[in-house]
């Protein structure tokens, strides 16, 4: 391959392999959602393994309240974006609630319009070991599936609340198992989202594909955070996020100066405007 000058080569693409050679390593993998274009480009350039084009865009996009009523069309769309930004990272489309729970052949259509219209690279939904047979319906089929237990947002109304899950003995045992269905089943990672500490932990050693943590302590084999709680974006962020940036901060003080500059006259500059 020749390189062209002023463009760098393109760089190796993780695929989902790489994940679990990286636990084998030992190496931490990172992964951020992405709902768009720029913000893709600016996480994919950084490095970051993995980008989730999470149905978290409901609230985190769109301004809905719970991600319950995000639509495949609309995760078909800001997929699209983030696949055609990315050069490295693995690109995993959630399935929005409502698009795969009713039977393993359910969440094979949607996976495949994620595919074939979006360019996902995977897909990931929620729930244990009564989704095992769609996970394994979908990675027999060439669609790499991440799992994703514990806090499962789209369930709040069956789970009474945004809270920890697996407290209490009986509680970490069905998560475990859980756990280990859908590696059974061919899930080539886990996210774990507000579990204890300790139980992920465990859940961490116990299966040899990677678990991804949000929420659910240090020991896990990444980590994943909501965009806008990473760099400081969020009006209200959970307990376990961290605000990296302060682009809450930094974007109000750039629409601010853009304000006063035009009711001032200071802006548009000369070198802002063209001569006859
Ligand atoms: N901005 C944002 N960040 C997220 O992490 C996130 C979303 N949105 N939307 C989709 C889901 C929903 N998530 C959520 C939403 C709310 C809480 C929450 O209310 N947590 C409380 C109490 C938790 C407890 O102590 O049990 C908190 O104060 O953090 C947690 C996770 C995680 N995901
Ligand atoms: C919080 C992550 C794991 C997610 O599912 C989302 O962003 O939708
Ligand atoms: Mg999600």
């Amino acid at each position: 391959m020749s390189e062209v000058p002023g463009h760098s080569p393109a760089p190796r693409r993780v695929r989902v392999h790489h994940l679990r050679e990286a636990k084998e390593r030992g190496e931490r993998l990172t992964m951020l959602t992405a709902y768009d274009a720029p913000t893709a480009q600016v996480f994919d350039e950084a490095g970051t393994d993995v980008l989730l084009v999470g149905d978290s865009l409901g609230d985190n996009f769109y301004g809905y309240s719970t991600t319950v009523p995000v639509t495949v069309d609309q995760m078909i769309h800001h997929t699209r974006a983030v696949t055609g930004a990315v050069r490295r990272a693995l690109v995993v489309a959630d399935l929005p609630f409502g698009s795969y729970e009713a039977s393993p052949v359910h969440a094979h259509a949607t996976a495949v319009r994620l595919m074939k219209e979006a360019g996902a690279h995977a897909v990931k939904f929620e729930g244990g070991r009564r989704v095992a047979p769609h996970v394994e319906l979908l990675t027999g089929s060439g669609i790499p599936v991440m799992g994703h237990l514990g806090f499962t947002p789209q369930s709040e109304n069956v789970l009474g609340g945004k809270r920890v899950q697996g407290r209490g003995q009986e509680a970490a045992e069905h998560l475990t198992e859980d756990a280990l269905a859908l590696q059974e089943a061919g899930a080539f990672a886990v996210v774990l989202e507000m579990v204890p500490a300790p139980l992920a932990a465990q859940v961490t050693e116990v299966l040899t594909v990677p678990t991804i943590g949000i929420g659910a302590g240090a020991q896990c084999d990444g980590q994943v955070l909501v965009w806008p709680d990473m760099a400081g974006l969020s009006d209200w962020s959970p307990r376990f996020a961290k605000a990296f940036g302060d682009l809450r901060g930094a974007l109000g003080a750039a629409v601010t100066a853009y304000n006063a500059e035009v009711r001032s006259g200071a802006f548009p500059a000369d070198e802002h405007s063209f001569d006859n």
